[in-house]
């Protein structure tokens, strides 16, 4: 696969506000990251921080009210082929096979048919679906349709892969379990992973950094770089410790979060 092009990410002095009804949310205040190619970095933090308003903003979904964010000097305007998306809710076709929703994106861009199939059964045997390759998606797990998302953003091969909380709906050990593919594939291919989760083990287990986020104005409130090892034990003394430091971080932002509906339920 190609993993040479475009893939570094620099957002700066980005802001964001939306405005609903009488109220204006400064969703975003003056974010600067440089996101180096191949990283691997973790938006964190509580419901509200601003997290999918900072990736779809990377993805080109939405403008930035101000600031501007570029992968390798050109601007973004609009989501483009080196920008692949998964979200939460596997966004497959239900009247498509697996097979036939991984080879999508290669059909429209008209690749020829003996590649298509060739980058299809690679996918299939990367994330363990060659069984399952005639299936549709409503007689899948949760966590194989996941993977057939995953698999699809593959298929287009973009040096960067944005995640919103893709794996926030599983359950504990499919999680854990896709984790470690994710891990892998990204070790293989070295793509640059912008990745938002409000998990706080999942980050110190995926990332190479983590970007922990304020409530309202969301903001940059630490920017850490896990110097721990991986695969990464969950059990052992440093990542535990990691794990208190950024639960301080983020119970702070929680308690701003509530506090703010308390007092908008005061003001309605
Ligand atoms: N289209 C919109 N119109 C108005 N306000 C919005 C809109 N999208 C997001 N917001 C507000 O912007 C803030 C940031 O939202 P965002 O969804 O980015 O947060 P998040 O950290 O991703 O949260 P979650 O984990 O719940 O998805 C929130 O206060 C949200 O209510």
């Amino acid at each position: 696969m190609d993993t040479r092009s475009a893939s570094h990410i620099r957002i700066d002095g980005v802001n964001k506000e939306f405005v609903s009804g009488r109220r204006q949310v400064v969703a975003l205040q003056d974010i600067r990251l440089d996101i180096p190619q191949g990283q691997f970095t973790c938006l964190l933090g509580p419901s509200g921080c601003g997290k999918s308003t900072l990736l779809n903003a990377v993805a080109g979904f939405s403008h930035p009210t101000s600031g501007t964010i570029t992968v390798d000097g050109v601007p973004v305007a609009g989501p483009g082929p080196q920008r692949g998306m998964v979200f939460q809710e596997y966004a497959l076709f239900p009247w498509m096979t697996v097979e036939k929703n991984i080879a999508f994106g290669l059909e429209i861009r008209r690749m020829p048919k003996e590649r298509i199939a060739a980058t299809v059964e690679q996918l299939l045997g990367m994330l363990a679906l060659t069984e399952f390759r005639a299936r549709y998606p409503k007689d899948l797990s949760g966590g194989m349709r996941q993977r057939v998302a995953i698999a699809r953003v593959l298929a287009l091969d973009s040096p960067i892969m944005l995640m919103d909380e893709p794996f926030g709906a599983l359950d504990a050990l499919t999680r854990r379990n896709l984790q470690d593919e994710l891990l892998r594939i990204w070790m293989e291919t070295k793509k640059t992973i912008l990745f938002v989760t409000h998990s706080i083990e999942e980050a110190i287990y995926l990332a190479d950094r983590i970007v922990v986020m304020t409530y309202r104005p969301g903001t940059v409130k630490r920017d850490l770089i896990v110097d721990l090892p991986r695969l990464r034990d969950p059990a052992s003394a440093a990542f535990n410790d990691l794990k208190r430091e950024l639960g301080q971080l983020v119970m702070e932002e929680q308690q701003r979060h509530h506090i703010d509906e308390r007092r908008m339920a005061i003001v309605d």
